[in-house]
C-alpha cells in the first residue's frame, strides 16, 4: 500500500510509437471526494492521459496508483478487475455496444460486478432517456448516445469517474443538466471525478480547474482563461 489518495500519477512519461511525446514526467494527486476538469491546448495530451488512467495504454516510464494499488501493468488481472468496479468511463467514442438495448447497455457494469440491475433503470430515467429502454444505439442522435454512455459510467457508483468532453454533443442545457447530474453521482458517492473538456462552461461544474502544458498539470487561478 501506498496512500490513501483515489489517484496517484507518479512521473508519467508516454512518448508515441512515431517518437510523439506527449507527456514528460507529470504526477498529480487527486485526492478522496475531488473533482476536476483539465484543460488544455489541442494535442498536448488530455487524452492521451485519460487513456494511460483508464488502462486502455501504458506510460513509458511512471506509476499509477488506485487506493493504495499500483495499476501500471495493463494485463494485470487484479488491476483489470479493479477498474470494472471502481472506475466510470465516458469516452468520447461512447463505446456502446451496438447489439445490446439501451438498457442493457447501461446495465452492463452492473452484470460485472454481480450488483442488482435496477440502478439501470433509474439512470436511463436521470439522463432523460425514460421509455427508450428498449431501444438499440443505432436509433440514438449523437446527443443521446452519449447520455447513454453517461448513465453506464456512473451507474455501479464507482470511485473515480473519467470522462472525456461527455457532453461535446450535447446543446447546452441539456449538457448543463447531464454535468450537474455527473457532479451530484460524484459528490454523493464520495468518489473522485476527472472531466476533459474545452468548455469553461462544462469545466465551471468541478471543484477545481487545470491546465495540462509541456510542464505537466497546474491549478488555474479564479481570473485565468484557458
Ligand atoms: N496513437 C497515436 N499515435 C501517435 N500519435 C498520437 C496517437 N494518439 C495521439 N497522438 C498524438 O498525441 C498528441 C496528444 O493527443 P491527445 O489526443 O492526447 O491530445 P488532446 O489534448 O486530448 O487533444 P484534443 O484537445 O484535440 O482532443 C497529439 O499530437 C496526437 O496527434
Amino acid at each position: 500500500m501506498k496512500n490513501t489518495a483515489t489517484l496517484e500519477l507518479c512521473g508519467i512519461s508516454k512518448t508515441y510509437a512515431n517518437g510523439k511525446q506527449v507527456l514528460s514526467d507529470l504526477s498529480y494527486t487527486l485526492t478522496t471526494g475531488e473533482y476536476v476538469a483539465i484543460m488544455g491546448e489541442s494535442g498536448v495530451g488530455k487524452s492521451t492521459l485519460l487513456n494511460l488512467i483508464a488502462g486502455l495504454d501504458i506510460p513509458d516510464t511512471g506509476e499509477i496508483w488506485v487506493d493504495g494499488v499500483v495499476l501500471s501493468a495493463k494485463d494485470d488481472e487484479a488491476a483489470t478487475s479493479l477498474r470494472r468496479r471502481h472506475f466510470g468511463f465516458v469516452f468520447q467514442a461512447f463505446h456502446v455496444l451496438p447489439h445490446l438495448t439501451l438498457l442493457q447497455n447501461v446495465a452492463l457494469p452492473l452484470l460485472l460486478n454481480h450488483l442488482p440491475f435496477d440502478r439501470a433503470q433509474q439512470m436511463l430515467v436521470a439522463v432523460g432517456l425514460q421509455g427508450r429502454e428498449q431501444d438499440f444505439p443505432r436509433q440514438l442522435s449523437g446527443g443521446e448516445l452519449q447520455r447513454v454512455a453517461i448513465a453506464r459510467a456512473l451507474v455501479h457508483r464507482p470511485r473515480l469517474v473519467l470522462a472525456d468532453e461527455p457532453t461535446g454533443n450535447l446543446d447546452p442545457d441539456t449538457a448543463q443538466e447531464i454535468l450537474q447530474l455527473m457532479r451530484s453521482e460524484i459528490k454523493a458517492n464520495g468518489a473522485a471525478g476527472i472531466i476533459v473538456t474545452h468548455s469553461q462552461a462544462a469545466a465551471a461544474t468541478a471543484d477545481q480547474i487545470l491546465l495540462l502544458s509541456k510542464t505537466g498539470l497546474q491549478p488555474v487561478l479564479s481570473h485565468q482563461r484557458v
